[in-house]
Protein backbone atom coordinates (compact mmCIF):
# COMPACT_ATOMS: atom_id res chain seq x y z
CA UNK A 1 0.00 0.00 0.00
CA UNK A 2 1.63 3.62 -0.89
CA UNK A 3 2.25 5.72 2.17
CA UNK A 4 0.46 8.90 0.03
CA UNK A 5 -1.62 9.48 -2.75
CA UNK A 6 -2.53 12.80 -4.00
CA UNK A 7 -5.15 12.13 -7.22
CA UNK A 8 -5.83 15.27 -8.97
CA UNK A 9 -5.77 17.65 -6.39
CA UNK A 10 -6.57 21.44 -7.15
CA UNK A 11 -6.71 23.97 -4.69
CA UNK A 12 -7.60 27.58 -4.84
CA UNK A 13 -7.85 30.15 -2.36
CA UNK A 14 -10.35 32.78 -2.33
CA UNK A 15 -9.44 35.58 -0.68
CA UNK A 16 -11.84 38.94 -0.48
CA UNK A 17 -9.74 40.67 -3.38
CA UNK A 18 -8.27 38.02 -5.10
CA UNK A 19 -8.60 34.33 -6.60
CA UNK A 20 -5.19 32.22 -6.04
CA UNK A 21 -5.25 28.99 -7.81
CA UNK A 22 -1.99 27.12 -5.63
CA UNK A 23 -2.54 23.66 -6.76
CA UNK A 24 -3.59 22.37 -10.52
CA UNK A 25 -4.27 19.36 -10.44
CA UNK A 26 -1.27 17.47 -8.59
CA UNK A 27 -1.07 14.19 -8.11
CA UNK A 28 1.69 12.00 -6.55
CA UNK A 29 2.13 8.72 -4.86
CA UNK A 30 4.60 7.74 -2.38
CA UNK A 31 5.33 4.27 -1.98
CA UNK A 32 5.52 2.92 1.72
CA UNK A 33 9.00 3.42 2.92
CA UNK A 34 10.18 5.75 0.00
CA UNK A 35 11.93 9.25 0.54
CA UNK A 36 10.39 11.93 -1.47
CA UNK A 37 11.37 15.83 -1.61
CA UNK A 38 9.21 18.29 -3.45
CA UNK A 39 11.28 21.23 -5.06
CA UNK A 40 10.23 24.40 -6.59
CA UNK A 41 10.24 28.03 -6.88
CA UNK A 42 9.07 30.58 -3.96
CA UNK A 43 4.50 30.27 -4.13
CA UNK A 44 4.17 27.21 -6.31
CA UNK A 45 2.12 25.17 -3.42
CA UNK A 46 4.84 23.10 -1.90
CA UNK A 47 3.04 23.85 1.74
CA UNK A 48 -0.21 23.95 0.56
CA UNK A 49 0.54 20.29 -0.67
CA UNK A 50 2.08 19.21 2.25
CA UNK A 51 -0.92 21.01 4.43
CA UNK A 52 -3.62 19.02 2.60
CA UNK A 53 -1.62 15.73 2.82
CA UNK A 54 -1.97 16.47 6.48
CA UNK A 55 -5.35 17.22 6.50
CA UNK A 56 -5.01 20.88 7.74
CA UNK A 57 -6.59 22.29 5.27
CA UNK A 58 -8.92 20.26 1.94
CA UNK A 59 -8.61 20.56 -1.64
CA UNK A 60 -10.69 22.54 -3.76
CA UNK A 61 -10.82 19.48 -5.96
CA UNK A 62 -9.35 15.63 -5.97
CA UNK A 63 -8.65 13.36 -3.17
CA UNK A 64 -5.25 12.71 -0.58
CA UNK A 65 -5.33 9.31 0.75
CA UNK A 66 -2.78 8.21 3.23
CA UNK A 67 -2.31 4.73 4.14
CA UNK A 68 -5.56 4.51 2.13
CA UNK A 69 -7.24 6.45 4.41
CA UNK A 70 -8.77 9.84 4.02
CA UNK A 71 -6.75 12.28 5.23
CA UNK A 72 -9.33 12.64 7.90
CA UNK A 73 -8.95 9.39 9.40
CA UNK A 74 -5.11 9.27 8.34
CA UNK A 75 -5.04 12.73 11.08
CA UNK A 76 -7.30 11.13 13.62
CA UNK A 77 -5.38 7.93 13.71
CA UNK A 78 -1.92 9.54 13.93
CA UNK A 79 -0.42 8.00 10.95
CA UNK A 80 2.46 10.65 10.31
CA UNK A 81 4.74 12.79 12.56
CA UNK A 82 5.10 16.35 10.95
CA UNK A 83 8.32 18.49 11.49
CA UNK A 84 7.59 22.11 10.16
CA UNK A 85 10.54 24.55 9.22
CA UNK A 86 9.62 26.67 13.34
CA UNK A 87 10.47 23.60 15.48
CA UNK A 88 7.86 24.65 17.43
CA UNK A 89 8.69 23.69 20.97
CA UNK A 90 7.04 24.81 24.23
CA UNK A 91 9.66 26.32 25.84
CA UNK A 92 8.82 25.89 29.61
CA UNK A 93 9.03 22.00 29.07
CA UNK A 94 12.56 20.33 28.60
CA UNK A 95 13.44 18.49 25.90
CA UNK A 96 12.25 15.22 27.20
CA UNK A 97 9.13 16.50 28.15
CA UNK A 98 8.61 18.39 24.60
CA UNK A 99 9.71 14.57 23.11
CA UNK A 100 6.88 12.99 25.23
CA UNK A 101 3.97 15.69 24.79
CA UNK A 102 2.27 13.81 21.62
CA UNK A 103 2.33 10.47 23.88
CA UNK A 104 0.82 12.71 26.73
CA UNK A 105 -2.29 13.63 24.55
CA UNK A 106 -2.36 10.35 23.43
CA UNK A 107 -2.66 8.93 27.02
CA UNK A 108 0.42 6.82 26.98
CA UNK A 109 1.11 5.59 30.76
CA UNK A 110 4.49 7.65 32.56
CA UNK A 111 6.73 5.28 32.71
CA UNK A 112 5.86 4.09 28.30
CA UNK A 113 6.41 8.05 27.83
CA UNK A 114 9.54 8.14 29.27
CA UNK A 115 11.21 5.23 27.88
CA UNK A 116 10.69 6.22 24.15
CA UNK A 117 11.06 9.85 24.75
CA UNK A 118 14.50 9.09 26.23
CA UNK A 119 15.33 6.07 23.25
CA UNK A 120 14.25 9.25 20.76
CA UNK A 121 16.24 11.78 22.38
CA UNK A 122 19.27 9.13 22.36
CA UNK A 123 18.46 8.73 18.34
CA UNK A 124 19.08 12.44 17.92
CA UNK A 125 22.24 12.61 19.53
CA UNK A 126 20.65 14.91 21.93
CA UNK A 127 21.29 12.28 25.46
CA UNK A 128 22.88 14.89 27.68
CA UNK A 129 20.28 17.51 27.12
CA UNK A 130 17.59 15.62 27.99
CA UNK A 131 16.49 18.05 31.04
CA UNK A 132 17.48 21.29 28.91
CA UNK A 133 15.06 23.56 27.91
CA UNK A 134 14.61 25.28 24.33
CA UNK A 135 16.24 28.23 24.65
CA UNK A 136 19.48 26.60 26.63
CA UNK A 137 20.05 24.40 22.45
CA UNK A 138 21.03 25.83 19.64
CA UNK A 139 18.77 25.85 16.23
CA UNK A 140 20.09 23.04 14.94
CA UNK A 141 19.84 20.65 18.27
CA UNK A 142 15.78 22.56 18.81
CA UNK A 143 15.13 20.86 14.72
CA UNK A 144 16.63 17.41 16.44
CA UNK A 145 13.93 17.79 19.24
CA UNK A 146 11.43 18.17 16.58
CA UNK A 147 12.46 15.36 14.83
CA UNK A 148 11.94 13.56 17.73
CA UNK A 149 9.14 14.55 18.60
CA UNK A 150 7.57 13.71 15.50
CA UNK A 151 8.87 10.08 15.60
CA UNK A 152 7.17 9.54 19.16
CA UNK A 153 4.69 7.95 17.58
CA UNK A 154 6.37 5.07 15.19
CA UNK A 155 5.15 7.26 12.38
CA UNK A 156 5.26 5.24 9.05
CA UNK A 157 5.54 8.70 7.05
CA UNK A 158 7.14 11.75 8.37
CA UNK A 159 5.66 15.10 6.70
CA UNK A 160 8.83 17.38 6.71
CA UNK A 161 8.33 21.44 5.48
CA UNK A 162 11.77 22.98 5.13
CA UNK A 163 13.25 21.42 8.84
CA UNK A 164 16.57 22.92 8.22
CA UNK A 165 15.81 25.75 6.00
CA UNK A 166 16.91 28.00 8.84
CA UNK A 167 20.20 26.07 9.40
CA UNK A 168 23.79 27.34 8.73
CA UNK A 169 25.44 24.79 5.83
CA UNK A 170 27.64 23.00 8.09
CA UNK A 171 24.51 22.26 10.81
CA UNK A 172 21.87 21.80 7.77
CA UNK A 173 24.24 18.91 6.13
CA UNK A 174 24.85 17.35 9.73
CA UNK A 175 21.56 16.90 9.83
CA UNK A 176 20.57 15.80 6.81
CA UNK A 177 23.32 12.60 7.42
CA UNK A 178 21.14 12.07 11.03
CA UNK A 179 17.59 11.98 8.99
CA UNK A 180 19.23 9.50 6.60
CA UNK A 181 20.13 7.53 9.41
CA UNK A 182 17.06 7.91 11.56
CA UNK A 183 15.28 6.95 8.34
CA UNK A 184 17.04 3.99 7.91
CA UNK A 185 16.44 2.87 11.01
CA UNK A 186 12.25 3.37 11.34
CA UNK A 187 11.98 2.57 7.46
CA UNK A 188 9.41 5.56 7.46
CA UNK A 189 7.98 7.51 4.30
CA UNK A 190 9.25 10.76 4.09
CA UNK A 191 7.93 13.65 2.29
CA UNK A 192 10.39 16.68 2.35
CA UNK A 193 10.62 20.06 1.25
CA UNK A 194 13.15 21.79 0.42
CA UNK A 195 14.70 24.86 -1.36
CA UNK A 196 18.26 23.11 -1.97
CA UNK A 197 18.83 20.99 -4.87
CA UNK A 198 21.91 19.60 -3.15
CA UNK A 199 19.42 18.84 0.05
CA UNK A 200 16.62 17.07 -2.28
CA UNK A 201 19.27 15.38 -3.94
CA UNK A 202 20.93 14.06 -0.97
CA UNK A 203 18.38 12.44 0.93
CA UNK A 204 15.40 11.28 -1.70
CA UNK A 205 14.58 8.44 -3.50
CA UNK A 206 12.76 10.79 -6.36
CA UNK A 207 12.98 14.34 -6.62
CA UNK A 208 9.87 15.75 -7.48
CA UNK A 209 9.90 19.34 -9.19
CA UNK A 210 6.93 21.70 -9.00
CA UNK A 211 6.45 24.60 -11.42
CA UNK A 212 5.44 28.16 -10.38
CA UNK A 213 2.01 28.98 -9.62
CA UNK A 214 -0.12 27.64 -10.06
CA UNK A 215 1.53 24.79 -8.54
CA UNK A 216 2.02 21.54 -11.27
CA UNK A 217 4.35 18.39 -11.09
CA UNK A 218 6.33 19.27 -14.46
CA UNK A 219 9.29 16.50 -13.40
CA UNK A 220 10.01 13.54 -11.34
CA UNK A 221 14.33 13.05 -10.96
CA UNK A 222 14.66 9.43 -9.99
CA UNK A 223 17.88 9.85 -7.88
CA UNK A 224 20.99 7.74 -8.75
CA UNK A 225 21.89 6.68 -5.40
CA UNK A 226 25.68 4.86 -4.89
CA UNK A 227 25.46 1.78 -2.52
CA UNK A 228 23.93 1.99 0.88
CA UNK A 229 27.13 1.67 2.69
CA UNK A 230 28.84 4.87 1.09
CA UNK A 231 29.91 7.40 3.82
CA UNK A 232 27.67 11.42 3.34
CA UNK A 233 31.17 12.53 2.76
CA UNK A 234 31.91 10.65 -0.33
CA UNK A 235 28.25 10.43 -1.33
CA UNK A 236 28.48 14.12 -2.22
CA UNK A 237 31.13 14.38 -3.73
CA UNK A 238 30.51 11.52 -6.04
CA UNK A 239 29.58 12.13 -10.02
CA UNK A 240 25.85 10.39 -9.76
CA UNK A 241 25.47 13.47 -6.62
CA UNK A 242 26.35 16.17 -9.38
CA UNK A 243 24.97 14.15 -12.39
CA UNK A 244 21.76 14.34 -10.23
CA UNK A 245 21.74 17.93 -9.30
CA UNK A 246 21.83 18.88 -12.86
CA UNK A 247 18.95 17.01 -13.74
CA UNK A 248 17.16 18.36 -11.09
CA UNK A 249 18.55 22.11 -11.87
CA UNK A 250 17.56 21.53 -15.23
CA UNK A 251 14.04 20.28 -14.11
CA UNK A 252 13.79 23.53 -12.73
CA UNK A 253 14.85 25.90 -15.37
CA UNK A 254 12.64 23.79 -17.85
CA UNK A 255 10.33 23.03 -16.13
CA UNK A 256 9.44 26.94 -15.54
CA UNK A 257 9.83 27.27 -18.85
CA UNK A 258 7.61 24.68 -20.07
CA UNK A 259 4.67 25.89 -17.43
CA UNK A 260 5.00 29.10 -18.56
CA UNK A 261 4.13 27.91 -22.47
CA UNK A 262 1.69 25.43 -20.97
CA UNK A 263 -0.28 28.50 -19.53
CA UNK A 264 0.15 30.86 -22.54
CA UNK A 265 -1.22 28.18 -24.81
CA UNK A 266 -3.86 27.21 -22.52
CA UNK A 267 -2.32 23.48 -21.69
CA UNK A 268 -1.24 21.83 -18.68
CA UNK A 269 1.65 20.10 -18.43
CA UNK A 270 1.23 16.28 -18.10
CA UNK A 271 2.71 12.51 -18.71
CA UNK A 272 4.80 13.19 -15.62
CA UNK A 273 5.60 10.16 -14.61
CA UNK A 274 4.04 9.10 -10.99
CA UNK A 275 3.89 5.62 -8.70
N1 LIG B 1 -4.47 30.57 3.33
C1 LIG B 1 -4.19 31.15 2.16
N2 LIG B 1 -4.98 32.10 1.63
C2 LIG B 1 -4.69 32.65 0.43
N3 LIG B 1 -3.63 32.32 -0.32
C3 LIG B 1 -2.81 31.38 0.15
C4 LIG B 1 -3.02 30.74 1.41
N4 LIG B 1 -2.03 29.84 1.63
C5 LIG B 1 -1.23 29.90 0.53
N5 LIG B 1 -1.68 30.83 -0.33
C6 LIG B 1 -1.10 31.17 -1.65
O1 LIG B 1 -0.91 29.97 -2.36
C7 LIG B 1 0.35 29.98 -3.07
C8 LIG B 1 1.18 28.81 -2.65
O2 LIG B 1 1.66 29.01 -1.32
P1 LIG B 1 2.62 27.98 -0.57
O3 LIG B 1 2.93 28.53 0.77
O4 LIG B 1 2.03 26.63 -0.65
O5 LIG B 1 3.92 28.03 -1.49
P2 LIG B 1 5.36 27.41 -1.26
O6 LIG B 1 5.75 26.73 -2.53
O7 LIG B 1 5.37 26.58 -0.03
O8 LIG B 1 6.22 28.73 -1.06
P3 LIG B 1 7.61 28.96 -0.31
O9 LIG B 1 8.61 28.14 -1.07
O10 LIG B 1 7.85 30.43 -0.48
O11 LIG B 1 7.43 28.53 1.10
C9 LIG B 1 0.97 31.34 -2.76
O12 LIG B 1 0.66 32.20 -3.83
C10 LIG B 1 0.29 31.78 -1.50
O13 LIG B 1 0.21 33.19 -1.45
Amino acid sequence: MSAVEVAGVTKVFETRTDTVRALDEVSLTVADGEFVALIGPSGCGKSTLMRLIADLDEPSEGEVRVFGMPARTARLERAYGIAFQQAGLLPWRTVRANVELPLELHGASAAARRARADELVELVGLGDFADHHPDQLSGGMQQRVAIARSLAEHPRLLLMDEPFGALDEMTRERLQGELLRIRTETGAAVVFVTHSIPEAVFLADRVVVMSPRPGRITEIVDIDRPDATADAESMRESDAFFRSVTAVREALHGGGAAAESAATHGASTRGVETR
